[in-house]
């Protein structure tokens, strides 16, 4: 079989492969010399393939074990952040292969005791956060050349191995279920390398003890344990009882925060929700900032900005002027360290009008902060939803266009920088949308599917609610496009979607039913927003803008336009009706019978 033969059956062997659609034998070949014609793909100046990199790509399925085996000069395979599932792919017959990336994958069984037999060009092997079973093989250990091994989040069992590679300089076993002495040779790691494991002990972590002594240990823990738990039980009672914790109310389509308290943070290692973060330090990914540490941001008194659905919001205003906020993000403990700081390292390279850009962040197993700079106007859904102050300006018709326009530049420019992200963004919805204070839209929380430990991905994310997720389990790089649309239904309507606040599935039949009011009220003139209404000459525009949320939103992902239809059609928009302009509400009536629209349909200029 020729190398585009070998990937096609692979590709076909998945349940979802929609970002390998340019992988086909009748077009051109996987590679052309060293320039790689197929995503994912990295290609020798022979022709043949070094590298296949299939990452962040939304891939499900069961893997045939045998599939890649004849890609023989492949040097590294990285099928990392997909939902991948069956046993361990077979490589030992990938004899150049140097680095094998598997994490956060659903991979499951026993790893061969021979799975890299003979491999002696071995390097880096990552199957973190997967489903693994057993032992550690002996092929791993007799891996002569092998400097990093991260087995972390699994369900491996046995005694650690004494590594004897002198290079080993990445090694992580940790929550595994790992018992015993852990060998002299792996004893310099850091004690978090071996943490979550009931059974091991011996340095880095505590000395081994005899059994006389564990039954009075297990004693001693209980009884501790039973007093501990007594006095959390009684401290959260009280807790309880004094906090006031903020809270959204959504009903009557407005958002109220209610009782947002300003906190003292009163001792310097704890953070305004009671939990404690340890002293450690703060990652800058900007230059551009001046310094502070993690103790400067608890020091300055924090107010809470609200309680998300990924974690909680504080502004803190440091000594020397600037207010930053600080989003403690509580459901991402899978994802490995390595891994983390890679993609922190790539959000901070990212740089538009449109972005709120991701300043610095802090990294601990059960802790991740990330800082940015406080935006004053607040988001985009308390200016839709919240009662307005008086005095307060109101979003007019060319604001919301501006706006949309500038959350579809955005978008743009995510999907340009995240070619192989499936999602994105991943949580475009209104209070991810700040407005700076000219009412330029600031996207936040874009691009963190790959870190939200999956099954709370699923349970909150707005991508996940999409009609796709909901009846097939897939998500495509057009999921981003209809929460997009449900954004600009909201924008004009000032109707707030209410499934997006349902935690899991079968949300879209409510959301189906709010589609459907705000299009059969279009033709009684009374789907927008009552603020919208008041500019005067811009009717036709706004409809048109309609259309393309309308657009967006469709259900089937055949007809639903790809971004770059949907941001064209905006950037076409104008803040005023060109009187020349022929349209009639007979066209919202065409819309509504929800059949295909084609580009053709979207001309504009339909005659009643
Ligand atoms: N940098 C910021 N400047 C000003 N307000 C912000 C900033 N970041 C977040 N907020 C606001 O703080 C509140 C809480 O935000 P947070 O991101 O924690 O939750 P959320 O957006 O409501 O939900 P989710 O966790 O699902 O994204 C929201 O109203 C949000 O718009």
């Amino acid at each position: 079989a020729t190398d585009a033969e070998i990937l096609v059956n692979f590709k076909n062997s998945l349940s979802t492969n929609s970002l390998l659609s340019n992988w086909n034998v009748s077009g051109n070949p996987p590679c052309n010399g060293s320039t790689n014609n197929w995503v994912g793909l990295r290609c020798n100046g022979d022709g043949t393939i070094y590298k296949l990199q299939l990452e962040n790509m939304g891939l499900t399925g069961t893997i045939n074990r045998d599939i890649l085996t004849q890609l023989s000069k492949l040097r590294a395979l990285s099928f990392m952040n997909n939902s991948l599932e069956g046993s361990m792919p077979q490589v030992k017959k990938l004899g150049s292969l140097k680095n094998l990336f598997l994490s956060n994958n659903s991979f499951s069984g026993k790893i061969p005791e021979d799975a890299f037999d003979g491999m002696n060009s071995l390097r880096e092997v990552h199957l973190a956060h997967n489903e693994f079973t057993g032992g550690i093989p002996r092929s791993l250990v007799s891996a002569q050349k092998l400097t990093k091994l991260s087995l972390e989040g699994n369900q491996l069992d046995g005694k650690l191995p004494g590594f004897p590679q002198e290079n080993l300089t990445v090694f992580n076993a940790a929550d595994n279920n790992f018992e015993g002495q852990i060998p002299a040779s792996l004893a310099h790691f850091s004690p978090s390398s071996f943490t979550g494991n009931k059974g091991l002990c011996g340095k880095p972590l505590p000395a081994c003890k005899s059994s006389k002594k564990k039954t009075m240990m297990i004693i001693v823990v209980t009884v501790v344990a039973v007093v501990a738990l007594s006095a959390i039980v009684a401290f959260s009672y009280i807790r309880c009882r004094t906090a006031k914790t903020p809270k959204f109310n959504y009903s009557e389509n407005k958002i109220v925060m209610n009782g947002v308290g300003k906190k003292e943070i009163q001792s310097s290692d704890q953070f305004s929700d009671g939990k404690t973060v340890d002293n450690g330090q703060l990652h800058f990914v900007r230059y551009d900032r001046g310094r502070f540490d993690l103790q400067d941001l608890l020091k300055a008194s924090a107010e809470v900005l609200g309680s998300g659905t990924l974690g909680s919001s504080y502004k803190t205003v440091l000594s020397d002027g600037p207010s930053m906020v600080v989003k403690r993000f509580r459901h991402m403990s899978n994802v490995g360290n390595e891994e983390f700081h890679e993609h922190m390292r790539k959000l901070g390279t990212l740089s538009h009008p449109n972005l709120l850009p991701l300043v610095a962040y802090y990294y601990r197993k059960e802790d991740k902060l990330l800082v940015s700079d406080f935006i004053e106007n607040g988001s985009l859904a308390s200016r839709l939803h919240a009662k307005r102050a008086p005095g307060k300006p109101w979003l007019d018709w060319p604001t919301r266009l501006n706006i949309v326009k500038g959350v579809a530049r955005g978008l743009v420019y995510l999907y340009k920088e995240f070619p192989t992200l499936a999602l994105p963004h991943g949580h475009l919805k209104s209070s991810n949308v700040l407005l700076d204070d000219t009412f330029e839209p600031l996207l936040t929380d874009y691009a963190l599917v790959p870190l939200v430990n999956r099954d709370h991905a699923q349970q909150v994310m707005v991508a996940y609610k999409s009609p796709e997720f909901t009846h097939s389990d897939r998500t495509t790089r057009k999921t981003d496009v209809w929460s997009l649309g449900i954004l600009i239904l909201e924008i004009l309507t000032g109707k707030f979607p209410e499934n997006y606040l349902k935690q899991g599935r079968g949300g879209d039949a409510d959301l189906a039913t709010w589609i459907n009011s705000v299009v059969r009220e279009e033709w009684t003139g009374e789907v927008f927003d009552m603020d919208i209404m008041r500019t005067k000459n811009c009717e036709k525009e706004m409809l048109k803008l309609l259309k393309t949320g309308m657009c967006c939103c469709e259900w089937n992902m055949e007809n639903r336009w790809a971004l770059k239809e949907a941001v064209a059609k905006i950037e076409e928009l104008k803040e005023r009706d060109n009187d020349n302009d022929d349209f009639s509400n007979s066209y919202a009536r065409e819309v509504y019978s929800s059949r295909a629209m084609t580009d053709d349909d979207f001309s504009f200029s339909v005659n009643g």
